[in-house]
């Protein structure tokens, strides 16, 4: 199902006239139209399966070794307050039988699962789930890092505090060695 695009621009007139606007004044006429081309976008994940984008993958009997493609950004939405939330996503995981996905397939995967109201827990561990169930890999690693909005323009207002949120899957949750190199390979800059 698209938005609604009728009643979203209803109801943005409506917010605008509660807040004490005049939404008929010129700089606002086109903005319920706007937010709703908006949300069309930023929300465009919800009727998304974001595990067709792994539909399609290589064969390489050779390579079982970890893929890990790092500093991903992202821009998805706090499902409390409707604010962004926005960061970098970091993910890892392991071929078994050859089973290689593309590497953009990764990126794509996080920007399918960013368009929806999101809570930050849950977007990293709809990574990690996809990944581990559409490729049954020895194992997936995924690591955000995002700066949520309603912490930082109000509320509780604590600019540049960022939250870390990890899912680890298979091996990487077995093996304390594995976690420790993903990590590492994370955290490294070049
Ligand atoms: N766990 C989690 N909490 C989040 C996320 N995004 C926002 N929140 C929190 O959701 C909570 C909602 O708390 P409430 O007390 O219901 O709302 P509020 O009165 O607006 O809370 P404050 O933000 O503390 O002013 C806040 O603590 C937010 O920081 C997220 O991705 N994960
Ligand atoms: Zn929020």
């Amino acid at each position: 199902m698209k938005v609604d695009k009728k009643k979203i621009e209803k109801a943005i007139g409506d917010i605008l006239e509660a807040i004490g606007e005049d939404p008929k004044r010129e700089g606002l006429q086109g903005t319920p139209k706007r937010i709703a081309d908006m949300y069309e976008e930023i929300f465009s994940g919800l009727k998304e399966d974001p595990s067709k984008q792994l539909d399609i993958y290589f064969q390489d009997e050779d390579h079982e070794e970890m893929v890990l493609v790092k500093d991903i950004p992202f821009y998805s939405t706090c499902e409390h307050h409707l604010v962004p939330f926005w960061g970098k996503a970091h993910v890892g995981y392991i071929p078994r039988n050859g089973k290689l996905t593309g590497l953009s397939k990764l990126a794509r995967v996080v920007d399918s699962v960013s368009k929806r109201p999101q809570l930050q827990e849950r977007l990293t561990s709809q990574v990690a789930d996809i990944i581990h169930e559409k490729l049954s890999p020895y194992g997936v690693i995924v690591v955000v890092e995002a700066e949520h909005m309603c912490m930082t323009m109000r509320g509780v207002k604590k600019p540049g505090s960022k939250t870390v949120t990890s899912a680890v899957r298979g091996i990487f949750k077995k093996e304390a060695k594995s976690r420790a190199e993903a990590m590492s390979l994370i955290q490294f800059r070049s």
